[in-house]
């Protein structure tokens, strides 16, 4: 075995993140890690990566225990690791990127000819293709994930750790990856994939070990187990089928008119955009990222103003309106990046949970400490957050609890308008089908609300109507009844249809 780790316990305080868990991996392997929002599979990757120290348990590398005091370590012994967020360095060029940390060229000399060629070799071998010399803020999310992997193979990585490496692709670039991890695995690379998508372990990984509440379930081959089993595995149930109820639409809750914004390089970021949304129904907002969804985001919410056009929410004219004011005339909004404009880390579970609804709560000027605890603890039961309490910092939360926490926060303003960007990103199956149960209740009872979304399957459950979003413009419209995957592809890629 190429990899063991037996008994790993990691505490935090009273808190157990990882009991006891044994894990292995064999040479050329994929082994994906499943399991629900906080149920220690990053813990456990930190802990192979050397950024965490377990407080029991050991780790063997070709039958050697070995033990890692910083990713230092771990990558000097062939583990690299690719985390949920980038962490390259924007302003850089792809090769710089890659090849930081040991850079060829002689004493303070970087010899960026070299580098470049490295880095060409390195494609070469591995069959990805990058351009070196690109810079990386320029280039799509799918090749900064290449860069990544590419810079951890060039730090001679054997064991590749992948954290929701998908999180942020198009559909084309999913495939793309998993034909890269496919085609490394059979070079005899090994990877470690944790993922809440089970289509795609199901077609990638060949073991799947499944964590419940820090401890492991189950350790099932791909060919002898099915999604069915492994949802069962995680949550400890079945999952529900979704009911989507027939409505009737209401007043307009956004109507957007003629919305333009104009790029630095001449080409409009939105041209002339018009919709609306009206009480009761789910819009959905398809589209490959990058085609405009999130910057006509920023400005119905009034975090950019626009180069023209006319925003009404509630009936209300919002147009060039500071975020505040048009929250007040009756928007919510659950953000496409819940740690750049969803939360701020070092504050808490309560505060997080408290932001927009201070005013609502303030009784004569003040704050009770008892009606934010009510409120909050509530989210946190209905929603299944699992934090150490409510005076935690959010950045000791998962990932994908911090998600439940701000989609609870802003479901329930009780707006009859709802912004919900990528509502599901990073959260386990479970809590999906909670998020999409709680979506079509708030659109039952009136709540209008755009979906944009980038996993065309949610945007099918849950829509009324699909707006396709191209080069900054609608590009078609379907009803729910129409609109299937293969068409909604079709006007994504900036095709027509007959
Ligand atoms: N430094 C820390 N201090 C306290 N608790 C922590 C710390 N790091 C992680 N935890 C807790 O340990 C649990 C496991 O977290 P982990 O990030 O491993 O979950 P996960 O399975 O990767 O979840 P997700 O799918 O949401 O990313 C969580 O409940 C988290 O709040």
């Amino acid at each position: 075995m190429l990899l063991q780790m037996d008994s790993i316990t990691k505490k935090y305080g009273e808190f157990s993140a990882n009991r006891g868990i044994d894990f292995s991996l064999r040479a050329g392997e994929v082994h994906a890690i499943v399991g629900e929002n906080g149920a220690g599979k990053t813990t456990l990757m930190r802990i192979l990566y050397g950024m965490e120290q377990p407080t029991s348990g050991t780790i063997r590398l070709n039958g050697k225990e070995v033990s890692f005091a910083s990713p230092l370590d771990a990558i000097q012994s062939g583990i690299g690791m690719v985390h949920q967020h980038f962490m390259l360095f924007p302003s850089f060029t792809i090769a710089e990127n890659i090849v930081i940390g040991n850079e060829p060229g002689a004493g303070a000399v970087f010899d960026r000819k070299q580098a470049v060629k490295t880095v060409e070799e390195l494609c070469e071998k591995f069959g990805m293709k990058v351009d070196p010399q690109a810079i990386v803020s320029s280039t799509a999310p799918g090749v900064q994930q290449r860069v990544e992997i590419l810079k951890v193979l060039y730090q001679g990585a054997d064991i590749i750790i992948l954290d929701e490496p998908t999180g942020v692709l198009t559909p084309l670039e999913v495939q793309e990856l998993l034909e890269a991890i496919k085609q490394l695995s059979k070079q005899g690379k090994s990877f470690i994939l944790i993922s809440h998508k089970l289509n795609e372990v199901l077609d990638v990984a060949d073991r799947i070990t499944v964590l419940r509440d820090g401890a492991v379930t189950g350790v099932v081959d791909k060919h002898a187990t099915d999604a069915h089993e492994i949802s069962r595995l995680m949550v400890g149930r079945e999952l529900l089928e979704l009911d989507r109820k027939p409505i009737t639409p209401g007043d307009k809750v956004l109507e957007v008119t003629d919305l333009s914004l104009r790029g630095t390089k001449g080409k409009p970021v939105l041209d002339a955009v018009s919709l609306s949304v009206r009480a009761g129904e789910i819009v959905g907002v398809a589209g490959i990222s990058g085609n405009g969804q999130s910057e006509l985001l920023q400005l119905i919410s009034g975090l950019a103003q626009p180069d023209g056009g006319r925003i009404a929410v509630a009936g209300k004219d919002v147009t060039g309106k500071a975020p505040r004011d048009i929250r007040e005339s009756g928007l919510a909004h659950i953000p496409e990046d819940r740690y750049v404009w969803g939360a701020n880390r070092t504050a808490t579970v309560m505060d997080t949970g408290l932001m927009g609804h201070h005013r609502r709560l303030q009784k004569s000027g003040l704050l009770k400490l008892k009606d934010i605890r009510a409120l909050v603890s509530g989210w946190v039961q209905k929603f299944s957050i699992k934090t150490g309490s409510l005076e935690t910092s959010t950045q000791y939360l998962s990932g994908g609890n911090l998600q439940k926490l701000i989609v609870a926060r802003e479901l329930e303003q009780g707006t009859p308008f709802l912004i919900a960007a990528e509502p599901t990103r990073g959260v386990d199956i479970g809590a999906m089908e909670t998020i999409h149960g709680e979506l079509l209740k708030r659109r039952e009872e009136g709540t209008g609300i755009l979906l944009v979304s980038s996993e065309l399957t949610e945007i099918l459950k849950l829509s009324d109507r699909v707006l396709v979003m191209y080069e900054g413009r609608i590009a078609g419209e379907l009803s729910a009844k129409e609109a299937t995957e293969e068409k909604l592809g079709l006007l994504m890629a900036g095709g027509t249809l007959q």
